[in-house]
Order: C-alpha cells, then sequence, then structure tokens
C-alpha cells in the first residue's frame, strides 16, 4: 500500500514548510516527518462488517458449504454472457483432469519395466508404450489448460463489463427516493465491489475447479496404487490447507479493516489531486491540514496492514512445517512398503509423483476456495443489491404523456424517506401553456422539491400531480421526461465535445449544419465563445482529462441552459439557472425565455428578485407550503408579503 502513494506525497520542501513543530531539514524524507497537530480524521466503518463476521467463521466446513453456491453464480453469470465459452472452459476442465489420470496410470506402467532387471535398452524398449502413451496425456492435459485460460480471458472481461452495465443501468433507473433509503450508498458500494470482483472471478473459479479435478485425477491413481497412500497424502496436504484457510482470514480481515479508510482516502486524494479544487485548496491554506488528514488515513492503513503480516507469517511457518512433517512421514510410509515388499518400488514412485500432484491441486483448492468464498460475500451483495434495485426503478404505469397544456397540483405533499416531517405539505396549484412562473423562497423552503414533482422526478407520498389529467404516478416516466427540459441546481460538466454538451439527451434531432444546436448556443450568448473553440462545435469540453478546451463556471452554466432549450421542451425548468452568469449572459437568457414562452410552460427558480419581475405569476414557498402568489406588482403590494420584504432586502446595500 505504501508504495502505491509514496509517489504522490508533496515535495519534500512543500511539506516541510506547512507542518508546523517540523525541522526544515530536505534530508527527512515527506512521508516521514512528523505531523502538525491536528484532529485526526473519524474512525469510519463500513458495512464489510458483516463480511468480516462471515470471514471470522471462515472453517473448512462453512467453506466448504459457500464455495458451491459461489461457484455456482458465477457460472450462472458466466453462462449469461457467453455459452460458448464456459462450455469449452468445463470440458478443458475435464480433459485436463482425464490427461493427468492416464498420465499417472501410463507412468504407473512404465515404471515397472524401468526399475525391473535388464538392459536399459530393453527396458527402455518395454516402457516406451506407457511413456509415449504418458507424453501424449500429459500435452492433451496442457493444451486443455491452455484452451480453458484462453476461454477464461475471454470470459473475464464480457462478465466484468456486464456486471458493471447492470449496476450502473440499474442505478440510472433507480427512483431518486431511492438514493435517500438508509445505507444505500453503502450497499452500492459493496455490490459495486462485487461488480469489480466479477473481473477475476471466472479466473478464480477456473483455478479452483481445476484443482479440484486434478486431486480427483491423483487420488483416484493413488487410492487404486494403494488405500493407505490417500490417508497418509492427506495427513500430509490438510496442514497446508487449514494454513491456508487461516491466513486467508488474516488477509481479509486487514482487507476489511482498512476498507473503509482505503474508500474514504481514495475519494479524499481526488479532492486533493483534482485541478477543480486546486485554487480552494491553496488560498484558504487548507493543504497542511488535508495532507496531515491524507496520511493519518495512510498510516492507519499501513499499521493494519502491517499488524498482520506476523501472524500471517507464524501460521504459514507452523502450517509449513506440519505438512513438512507429514509428508516425510509419507515418504517413511512408503519406504516401508517397499521395503516389508506389499509395494513395488515401481509403484512407490508412481505414488512420489501422484501425491505431488495431489498436493498442488489441494493448495490451488484451498487458496482459490478462500478466493471464491471472500468473492461469494461480495457477489452476494451484489445480487442482493440488483434485486433491491430492481423493485425501486421507475417503472411506474404505463400511460403516456403528451407536451403539457396544464399541470395540475392536488393536495400535495412530499416527505423524505429518511425524514419524519415532510418537506411539502398540502400544495394545490396550476401551471398553464404560456406562462413563465417564478419560483421564491428561502434556502430550503422547498423550491426544488416541488420542481422534482412538477417534472415526475419523485411521486408525491400523498395527493397527486399530473399533466392535462393523467396522474404522473401512472405515466411512463420516459415519456414524461422527454417533454421537460431541466437545468438543475448542480449540471454536469460533462466530459464531451460541446455539441454534445449542448444536444446530450436529444442526440437524433442533431442536423448537418448544427442549425439548432447554434440557435440554443445563441439564445444563451454562448455562440460566440464556441466560435472561438480551436474546433468548435467539436472540441472536447475536459482539458484535465483529455487535453481538451476548459469553460468557465458561467459558460458552463450557459451550456446547461443551451442543453434545456434545444429541447424545446413542454415543460422548461431552469433552477437558479443564472447564479454563475453576468448580467449580459443573464439578460439574454431571460429575453429568450420570454421569446420562447408561448409554446411551453415555463418556470424558473431564482433567489435574484429582480428577474422575478419577469414572470407572469409568482410562487412563493416558505416551509413547504405556499405562502402566496400573484404577479410582482399585486405581491409587492401586500401588506407582511414575503416577496415584498425578501425584495426590499436585496435593494438594502
Ligand atoms: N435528499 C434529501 N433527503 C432529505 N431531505 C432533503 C433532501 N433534499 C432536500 N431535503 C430537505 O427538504 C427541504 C427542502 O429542500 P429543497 O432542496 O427543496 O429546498 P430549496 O427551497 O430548493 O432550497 P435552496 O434555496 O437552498 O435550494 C430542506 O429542509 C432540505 O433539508
Amino acid at each position: 500500500m505504501k508504495r502505491t502513494f509514496s509517489h504522490h506525497l508533496p515535495p519534500a520542501r512543500a511539506a516541510a514548510s506547512d507542518a508546523p513543530g517540523t525541522d526544515h531539514r530536505p534530508a527527512v524524507p515527506a512521508a516521514r516527518r512528523a505531523l502538525p497537530r491536528t484532529t485526526p480524521p473519524p474512525e469510519l466503518d463500513y458495512n464489510g462488517r458483516r463480511h468480516r463476521r462471515a470471514m471470522d467463521d471462515a472453517t473448512l466446513r462453512e467453506m466448504a458449504r459457500r464455495v458451491p453456491a459461489a461457484l455456482l453464480q458465477t457460472a450462472r453469470l458466466a453462462w449469461s454472457v457467453d455459452r460458448r465459452m464456459v462450455l469449452t472452459i468445463l470440458v478443458s476442465q475435464l480433459l485436463s483432469g482425464l490427461g493427468t489420470a492416464v498420465m499417472l496410470t501410463a507412468v504407473a506402467r512404465a515404471m515397472k519395466p524401468l526399475v525391473a532387471g535388464g538392459t536399459a535398452a530393453a527396458k527402455f524398449h518395454a516402457a516406451m508404450p506407457a511413456l509415449i502413451v504418458a507424453g501424449v496425456a500429459m500435452a492433451v492435459g496442457s493444451a486443455a489448460w491452455i484452451v480453458a485460460d484462453w476461454a477464461t480471458r475471454r470470459l473475464n472481461p464480457q462478465v466484468a463489463s456486464a456486471a458493471d452495465l447492470t449496476i450502473v443501468d440499474l442505478h440510472m433507473r433507480a427512483e431518486l427516493s431511492a438514493y435517500d433509503q438508509e445505507g444505500f450508498k453503502d450497499r452500492s458500494q459493496a455490490a459495486e465491489i462485487g461488480a469489480l470482483r466479477a473481473m477475476d472471478l471466472a479466473d478464480d473459479a477456473k483455478t479452483l475447479t481445476n484443482g479440484l479435478v486434478q486431486l480427483v485425477s491423483a487420488a483416484s491413481v493413488l487410492t487404486v496404487l494403494h488405500p493407505l497412500l490417500l490417508g497418509v497424502l492427506m495427513l500430509s496436504v490438510i496442514p497446508r490447507g487449514l494454513g491456508g484457510v487461516i491466513a486467508a482470514r488474516i488477509d481479509y480481515r486487514v482487507h476489511d479493516r482498512t476498507l473503509s479508510a482505503r474508500n474514504v482516502r481514495g475519494m479524499m486524494r481526488w479532492w486533493l489531486t483534482t485541478s477543480e479544487l486546486a485554487d480552494e485548496v491553496r488560498a484558504n491554506t487548507m493543504r497542511s491540514y488535508l495532507y496531515s488528514w491524507y496520511r493519518t488515513m495512510c498510516d492507519r492503513v499501513e499499521g493494519r496492514e502491517l499488524a498482520g503480516a506476523g501472524p500471517y507469517l507464524k501460521i504459514t511457518l507452523v502450517a509449513a512445517a506440519l505438512s513438512g512433517f507429514f509428508t516425510l512421514g509419507m515418504w517413511a510410509s512408503l519406504a516401508a512398503l517397499v521395503l516389508t515388499g506389499q509395494m513395488a518400488l515401481a509403484m512407490a514412485g508412481t505414488a512420489i509423483v501422484a501425491s505431488q500432484t495431489a498436493g498442488r491441486a489441494l493448495n490451488s483448492i484451498i487458496r482459490y476456495g478462500a478466493v471464491m468464498f471472500h468473492h461469494g460475500l461480495y457477489l452476494g451483495d451484489y445480487h442482493d443489491f440488483l434485486s433491491e434495485v430492481r423493485t425501486l426503478t421507475t417503472a411506474r404505469g404505463t400511460a403516456t404523456v403528451t407536451a403539457p397544456k396544464e399541470i395540475r397540483l392536488d393536495d400535495v405533499a412530499y416527505t423524505y424517506p429518511n425524514k419524519t416531517s415532510p418537506a411539502l405539505h398540502k400544495l394545490s396549484l396550476t401551471l398553464r401553456r404560456g406562462e413563465v412562473v417564478a419560483l421564491v423562497g428561502a434556502n430550503g423552503a422547498g423550491k426544488s422539491t416541488l420542481v422534482r414533482l412538477l417534472s415526475a422526478l419523485t411521486l408525491p407520498t400523498h395527493g397527486t400531480v399530473s399533466w392535462d389529467g393523467t396522474d404522473l404516478a401512472k405515466a411512463d416516466a420516459e415519456s414524461v421526461w422527454r417533454h421537460v427540459g431541466l437545468v438543475p441546481q448542480k449540471y454536469g460538466h460533462w466530459p464531451l465535445a460541446a455539441r454534445e454538451n449542448i444536444t446530450l439527451g436529444q442526440p437524433h434531432a442533431h442536423d448537418h449544419h448544427d442549425e439548432e444546436v447554434w440557435r440554443a448556443a445563441e439564445e444563451v450568448g454562448m455562440a460566440a465563445v464556441l466560435r472561438e473553440l480551436p474546433d468548435e462545435l467539436g472540441t472536447l469540453l475536459a482539458r484535465s482529462v483529455w487535453g481538451g478546451h476548459e469553460l468557465s463556471g458561467g459558460q458552463w452554466q450557459r451550456l446547461a441552459c443551451a442543453r434545456a432549450l434545444y429541447r424545446r421542451p413542454g415543460l422548461l425548468i431552469l433552477d437558479e439557472p443564472t447564479s454563475e452568469m453576468d448580467a449580459r449572459g443573464e439578460h439574454q437568457l431571460f429575453r429568450s425565455l420570454r421569446r420562447m414562452a408561448a409554446d411551453r410552460i415555463t418556470l424558473v427558480v431564482t433567489h435574484r428578485l429582480d428577474n422575478v419581475k419577469m414572470a407572469d405569476h409568482i410562487i412563493v414557498l416558505d416551509d413547504g407550503g405556499i405562502r402566496e402568489q400573484g404577479t410582482f406588482d399585486q405581491l409587492i403590494a401586500q401588506e407582511d408579503s414575503l416577496l415584498g420584504e425578501l425584495y426590499a432586502l436585496s435593494q438594502d446595500r
């Protein structure tokens, strides 16, 4: 672990000058200097706890119970992506086992003439047919293994992609409320680990099953040679096997105990190294604290990993010693059998070859059994998560809607799943096509929540939201969203070309001359900026990733608005659309909104109260309910008007 992050450490001189209480001698490596005294990051516990307990219970019996289930799950996953490769692996495994059995039997046959009396040429001649069979069997076994390896290589990326695609797709289909369920993020992370591990699943399953096949072959041959040999072989490999299980437990306990620290460290690492936050980190002198925070996490991970090294060494040494002791015992038994005439020397030679094959096979069974056992835990999480999210997708109803002439909210309330009090309550209102509506209210009043209800991003927990009489709870969500253009408070700086940043979500309308794209850019005052870009609309807007071009904050916001306008939606919603725009951009956008207003319902959420004057209708939300509504002049003229109060405050400078 240490090696993986050491090259990311800041230059020694910079770290030294930042860390109070450190000397400034450049010879001390930065990573080893004393940390400034700061509040350490809290201990975080990941839901891997569940797995840790499972790993603690990992006896050989428990593994024998769970590993077949993990193998079966893997086989099902693999079968669903490429049946041909699964069958190829199965047949190759059987052939490889058969090859081993035939090879061992042929070796036993060949040994007899080789250890009998006679000239070397005669012995060799007599052993030749069996040796040829052994050679061919070995070649077939090896070829089968290579074919299985090839098939697994083809299967691995397919299984990984399928698992990843399923998980990404389900996330994007989930109801927003799913994200607010208790522990959703944890379960999603555990499932993602399951999906990530899918990359190795086929490989590990192949090695494990190959071990099983080889063991059965070698053990059968040994039993035929002398039943006693099987018992002695088991004695020699069981200590190593048990040692393997305990060592795997130590390994995975370290893995789980460091998991949350590694997760958080990974997240923080992005924040520390991305150029997006570089200004804030430097100008607000955050570097020293953040660096010591990061290093504390590194030390925590490192400490736990080092703590596991001692017990790991002890257990592997004891297991190897015991195994060695019993192996000596096996050789002694072989010698005794030969000396007492109960076994021919040739058989003893074969027994040694077979026992070595069986020993290797058992080792890989134990090793990969532990790996599959652990995979199985995460694979279980993966499947549990899929079943959970499949019940939480936006598959609501089949009614389709068209661009709304009227949107009605009847006695609507919404309570977030993790809250007890509603964010919106008893809300009734009607929006009509052609209107520009401004939504105003203090932070937390419920504006964004209302936006989500109007656009069917969430369904109310009480009451109905309907578009031209169709209850959105019964409508096909995709058919609703086809008529929505939304600029949310947090929008994507999509690492795509400028053109795709505007057409994203509506690419089918893309024409050869990009007329519509340029029109949307004009409407937000972005056309001149886009024409200046090296490749105009084709310019990649992701400087940090692929050497593309970067936009300013306000320019990104204009682009997000252009994206919504380009859709020409029936319901256009802009949540704080001009928070980063200059006066010109803001003016241009609002003029465009007015010009386009006749064909749609336009809703603008804003804290800049000068802007609400352009609205036909203003809705003022307060603490989850409608406090007042009307035109700007009507509301300002009212006594006790909240809009009046907020407007007066905005003018009081
Ligand atoms: N995902 C969520 N889970 C739980 N509560 C939430 C969630 N999102 C918002 N809330 C809560 O719901 C209430 C309304 O939030 P909302 O985001 O709708 O307010 P807003 O009027 O848009 O605020 P702002 O002006 O700050 O954007 C707030 O009390 C907020 O804490």
